[in-house]
């Protein structure tokens, strides 16, 4: 008897010390200062369940109770806080172990469902907010509260069928803030790659336009360009701040970590395990397994492999395989790390573009794509020569064997191709040059697809001549019209916005509009460069715009 008297002044002297602690963490949070508070709470929730398990034999059940209810609310603020600090999976943790003491608990349902949202896992947030709304202290927060709900059911929509629609956001001018979107795979997989280590892989036709995914990046750095190109101080400050960005990512969510290391640091990618997709739908655990086959807890990433990660696998939003809507400053231009695209590899005829929204990427078919066809889209200009091209893909550290540039290493060391190529080096006039070259692929009989490869090499100068009035008054009898050779490029490079361009100018410049079907031909080339991301009118919009921007 004594000895329980003694355990209560005890205990009692312990909740007096709590009390103090619970109003400072309280404090703290009210203050935004999320690392103290959570230090607060922790040591909290520390004595908080010391209490409860050593005050079983003495507390009544009122008192037990009481300390439950407060341990519950420390779990939900401590999880409030973490999740400021953007550690959603310890935040996620928090909030479980207090729905645990109570499942209905109001604030943490909500603070769940937050997490769970940014977690991207929409149908999980939906449970939570359904039931927050059906506590009585939802009534005056249900406008709020259904607004998640729709939220979360409309991301869970998008993330389940991949039916995207940016039709207000574009036709309102890109006004407010960028889409919320979901993340979204399609039919498709990682495997082995003939181009290099592994690839992304069709497992169904894919019409073109036709989405392929929707990711948000682990982490994005934008920055403004002054004149044209962006200093090289700010090119590095603009790195670092990037890497800073990946580090920090990964330093809190082991699951992005572990998914990292997955990527290719560009050593040795043919013996690289290939993952399976799976791991990169929002929710998935990872087995612990690292690259090497070895089980480990969490994969620590060392820094100079973090950076040779980075610099195989980031992409910049002006390349040219790419679309930014809803830019709003002409002048900007962003890196970023998307996970699921990192395995795309590059092709000199790609059949994949991609269109950034915000910090979201969204990977379409720029041509019809067959079950089991890889997925690849151009990381460098394939409207340019192969001499270009080499240049280029020196940048990336990759020497592309595809059979577009296999085709036009053997011609280009014809005497007459030299002699092409080096002659609008020199100036040369366009005219002759597109003329020269057409008669040259009829006499070695170039056709199909090695024919458009060479036009789309050349396709600055056939350009060149279709847009210039004095060209065509000259050669416009001699060479293949215009149309046509948009066409067969389109055939083997897939929509690219500068042949949409010059469709649409031609449009212009044969009466306006156009007619129905050259219009309806025009969207369609239109849904090959932007996907099939708007309906029909916001489509113009686009096309309006492709037509007043660019070259
Ligand atoms: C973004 S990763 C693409 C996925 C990579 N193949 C993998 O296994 O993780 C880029 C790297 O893939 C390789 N790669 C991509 N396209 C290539 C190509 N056309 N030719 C040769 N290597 C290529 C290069 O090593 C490049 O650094």
């Amino acid at each position: 008897m004594i000895v329980d008297e003694k355990k209560a002044t005890i205990a009692m002297a312990e909740e007096g010390y709590m009390q103090q602690l619970r109003s400072k963490a309280t404090e703290l949070l009210l203050r935004e200062e999320w690392k103290e508070s959570i230090e607060a709470y922790s040591n909290f929730i520390t004595l908080c369940e010391n209490q409860i398990v050593h005050s079983q034999d003495y507390a009544d059940s009122d008192q037990l109770q009481r300390l439950r209810k407060s341990l519950c609310l420390a779990l939900s603020n401590r999880a409030e806080a973490r999740s400021r600090l953007k550690e959603f999976h310890s935040a996620l943790e928090d909030c479980d172990l207090a729905l645990v003491i109570d499942e209905t608990h109001f604030k943490t349902l909500i603070c769940k469902g937050k997490i769970l949202l940014n977690l991207n896992m929409y149908y999980a947030a939906l449970e939570c907010f359904r039931v927050a709304l059906r506590d009585p202290q939802a009534n005056g927060n249900s406008e709020n509260l259904n607004g998640y709900v729709e939220k979360c059911k409309k991301l869970d929509f998008l993330s389940r069928t991949g039916s995207l629609d940016l039709s207000d956001w574009v036709s309102n001018g890109f006004r407010g803030k960028s889409p919320e979107l979901a993340e979204f795979i399609g039919s498709v997989e990682i495997m082995k790659s003939e181009i290099s280590g592994r690839g992304l892989f069709a497992t169904k036709n894919i019409d073109a336009g036709g989405l392929v995914l929707i990711t948000k990046a682990i982490a994005m750095e934008r920055s403004v360009l002054g004149g044209k190109d962006l200093s090289e101080e700010a090119q590095l400050v603009m790195w670092k701040n990037f890497i800073d960005k990946v580090t920090d990512f990964v330093r809190k969510c082991h699951r992005t970590s572990n998914l990292i290391c997955q990527l290719s640091t560009g050593e040795d990618e043919d013996s690289l395990e290939v993952p399976d997709i799976a791991l990169f739908k929002p929710g998935t655990e990872l087995k612990n397994k690292s690259k090497n086959n070895q089980p480990s807890e969490t994969e620590e990433i060392d820094k100079g492999e973090l950076l040779a990660i980075l610099d195989v696998n980031s992409l910049t939003e002006d390349s040219v395989s790419a679309n930014v809507l809803g830019k709003k400053n002409n002048e900007y231009y962003g890196v970023g790390l998307w996970l699921l695209p990192s395995f795309i590899n590059h092709s000199c005829y790609p059949n994949a573009r991609r269109l950034h929204v915000g910090d979201y990427l969204i990977v379409h078919a720029s041509k019809d794509i067959k079950a089991g066809e890889e997925i690849t889209f151009a990381y460098l200009d394939p409207l340019s020569t192969l001499h270009k091209r080499k240049e280029m893909s020196m940048t990336w550290g990759i020497q592309c064997r595809c059979k577009r540039c296999k085709f036009e290493s053997e011609i280009m060391c014809k005497q007459e191709m030299r002699e092409i190529e080096i002659g609008l080096e020199r100036g040369m006039d366009v005219g002759s040059a597109v003329y020269k070259l057409e008669e040259e692929m009829k006499r070695w009989k170039v056709r199909g697809k090695e024919k458009a490869y060479l036009r789309a090499s050349f396709w600055s100068a056939y350009s060149e001549v279709y847009r210039t009035e004095r060209f065509m008054k000259r050669w416009g009898r001699r060479i293949p019209a215009m149309e046509a050779v948009v066409y067969s490029v389109i055939d083997v490079i897939g929509g690219d916005e500068r042949l949409l361009k010059i469709q649409l100018e031609e449009m212009k410049k044969n009466g306006g509009g156009g007619g129905l079907v050259e219009m309806e031909k025009a969207l369609k080339l239109a849904r090959e460069v932007y996907g099939k991301v708007v309906k029909k009118q916001a489509m113009r919009t686009l096309l309006e715009l492709c037509v007043a921007t660019g070259e």
